[in-house]
């Protein structure tokens, strides 16, 4: 199997539907102090993503602005900011997603590790199961749990060690002890946390480098939002989570870095997370953290 996302032979899975870098450098934003800098320019060390003069139209409505930036590999990046500023288009650029939407039409590069996706040679499907994808809502297919998990292997004819890999992928899920007793039951039977879980793992089982969360916790009570928060903590240590959130606690928690979008698809500030809530350069991303607008 080739892990190659230019390799256009690689058979379809299903799964879900729906500036250079400096090395050396501690600081990810170099934006000029001030609301005047445009874009915001970033630099980080060893980014596995990375945007450079990246824009989105639906139609004739402009998404996103240019944005450029890096993400870091082995971090959380949470992306924050108001309803309808471009944060799940930008996410779902990274793995294509947006290729779903007819309207949809991207400019600039979109970097994975160093190859433009938007390339010609770029498979989306093989791209998606390096930079899986876990929905706002779960969306376990109607199948057993254990299928599920095993769903994108089997697809593609890559059944070797199933039981061990779809085990390993539940426990990184942290779902194996409250579900190994019942891996044929059905994956709608769980609750919605667990569900999520679910997808989590899913998604893991396909082996990716990288994992968008486009707001994994926002249909989840707080006992099951705990819980996510907990494993994406643990999923950093071996894959880069790039997260988007309404809430901004969350991101506070959970992220190493956040970006900060506002209003007209701007990336406006994008640093070291305590940065962000303590101490922004912008005074709009201020004003949106402390609540003053959003
Ligand atoms: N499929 C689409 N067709 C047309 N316009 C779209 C589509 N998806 C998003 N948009 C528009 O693009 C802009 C950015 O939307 P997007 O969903 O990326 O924002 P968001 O920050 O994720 O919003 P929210 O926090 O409400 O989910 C909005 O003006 C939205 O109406």
């Amino acid at each position: 199997m080739s892990d190659s996302i230019g390799d256009t032979t690689a058979p379809e899975i299903e799964t879900e539907t729906e500036s250079e870098v400096e090395t050396g450098s501690d600081s990810v934003a170099e934006a000029a102090v001030g609301d005047e800098a445009d874009p915001t320019i970033t630099t980080v060390d060893n980014p596995v993503v990375k945007a450079n003069e990246l824009t989105v139209h639906y139609d004739d409505v402009q998404a996103l602005q240019p944005v450029s930036m890096g993400i870091p590999q082995g971090e959380v990046t949470a992306i924050i900011g108001p309803s309808g500023c471009g944060k799940s288009t930008f996410l779902r650029c990274i793995n294509r997603m947006n290729d779903l939407v007819d309207s949809a039409q991207m400019d600039g590069e979109l970097l994975f590790k160093g190859k433009n996706v938007y390339d010609d040679d770029v498979d989306p499907v093989a791209l998606r199961r390096k930079i899986g994808m876990v929905f706002q809502k779960p969306n376990p297919f109607p199948k057993s749990i254990y299928d599920n998990v095993a769903y994108g292997l089997n697809v593609r004819g890559d059944d070797e060690n199933l039981d061990e890999r779809v085990e390993r992928a539940l426990k990184r899920a942290a779902l194996w002890d409250e579900v190994k007793d019942q891996l044929d039951e059905s994956g709608l039977e769980l609750s919605g946390g667990q569900q999520q879980r679910l997808c989590i793992a899913r998604a893991i089982a396909a082996d990716p480098e990288v994992i968008l969360m486009d707001e994994p916790a926002s249909a989840l009570d707080p006992v099951a939002t705990s819980k996510i928060e907990d494993l994406i903590a643990e999923l950093a240590e071996d894959y880069t989570v790039i997260v988007v959130t309404h809430n901004m606690q969350q991101a506070a928690r959970i992220s190493d870095k956040t970006a900060v979008f506002l209003t007209g698809g701007k990336l406006v500030e994008f640093d070291n997370t305590q940065k962000i809530f303590e101490n922004p350069d912008h005074q709009r991303v201020e004003d949106y953290i402390t609540g003053k607008f959003g």
